[in-house]
């Protein structure tokens, strides 16, 4: 997506978090996971989420897809503000409207990748034209893989599947939890290649959680969550490379004391 144009008006928020809270309770006991916060996405950008373990990522992340409700705040996605929607009008949006995408791929061991990308469309009743999917797979590198079930194929192809499965529905976000955390360094940097090249070319619109610099790198714009705040954010590209990205990172995450931005 080009952002260049100084004059262009910005695109529109896709995703909008507001002053949004999550408390986990547990007897008497309340885990504070997020305080108050705020954050937009704009269509078709490529945003990473970055943080220690425990400073509320997935929460973030499951907040965002409607996996979780927010103890206070609100969470807005495509223009359909999360909290109007009942459990089972949830449900059916998140199968229609969000993709997601897991560490471990989190594919059907019996079906074929064909059959994977499909699963989606096939539990709302709907189907696929081959020539959608053999255009999906094309675009994925995977057109000759799609015959196979999953234990035939490597790591970074699997991953490939479970991307296609995510946007087989045309989402309107794919929200990435570590995407490259079961994958060697080469193959996660196809895959993070292959997201970018979604949002350059496809406009789409692709959250990723990770605490690799190596796959921020590669993001439009960079969050940092501390203790369930966002603390920085900056982009990316300001950055150049994945260790000047690392060293900023360490230095926002390494201070003692920062004020939610
Ligand atoms: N279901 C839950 N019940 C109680 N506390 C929870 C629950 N889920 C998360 N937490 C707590 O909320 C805080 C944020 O957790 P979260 O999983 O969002 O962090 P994270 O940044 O994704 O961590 P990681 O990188 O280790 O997955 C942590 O203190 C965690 O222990």
């Amino acid at each position: 997506m080009n952002h260049s144009a100084d004059s262009e008006l910005p695109p529109p928020a896709i995703t909008a978090v507001q002053d949004v809270a999550k408390v986990y309770r547990q007897g008497s006991h309340c885990v504070e996971a997020l305080h108050g916060v705020n954050l937009t996405i704009e269509q078709g950008s490529f945003v990473a989420v970055m943080g220690a373990s425990g400073s509320g990522k997935s929460t973030l992340l499951h907040l965002m897809c409607g996996l979780t409700r927010p103890t206070s705040g609100t969470v807005t996605v495509a223009g359909t503000e999360l909290a109007t929607l009942s459990d089972r009008e949830l449900t059916h949006f998140r199968r229609d409207r969000i993709g997601l995408v897991f560490q471990a791929f989190n594919l059907v061991p019996s079906l074929t990748a064909r059959d994977n990308i499909l699963f989606p469309l096939y539990a709302a009743g709907r189907n696929a034209t081959n020539e959608k999917i053999n255009d999906l797979a094309e675009q994925l590198g995977i057109r000759d893989r799609l015959t196979h079930r999953p234990d035939s194929l490597s790591g970074g192809e699997q991953q490939r599947v479970a991307i296609a499965r995510s946007l087989i529905t045309d989402p309107a976000i794919v929200f990435a939890d570590e995407p490259t955390g079961s994958l060697d360094s080469v193959t996660g940097q196809s895959i993070c290649k292959l997201l970018r090249e979604l949002c350059n070319e496809q406009q789409r619109t692709i959250v990723v959680v990770t605490h690799e610099p190596s796959v921020a790198v590669w993001a439009d714009q960079v969050m940092v969550l501390k203790d369930g705040h966002i603390v920085e954010r900056f982009r990316a590209s300001g950055h150049g490379d994945a260790q000047s990205l690392a060293a900023h990172y360490q230095q926002v995450v390494g201070a003692p004391q920062l004020a939610a931005v």
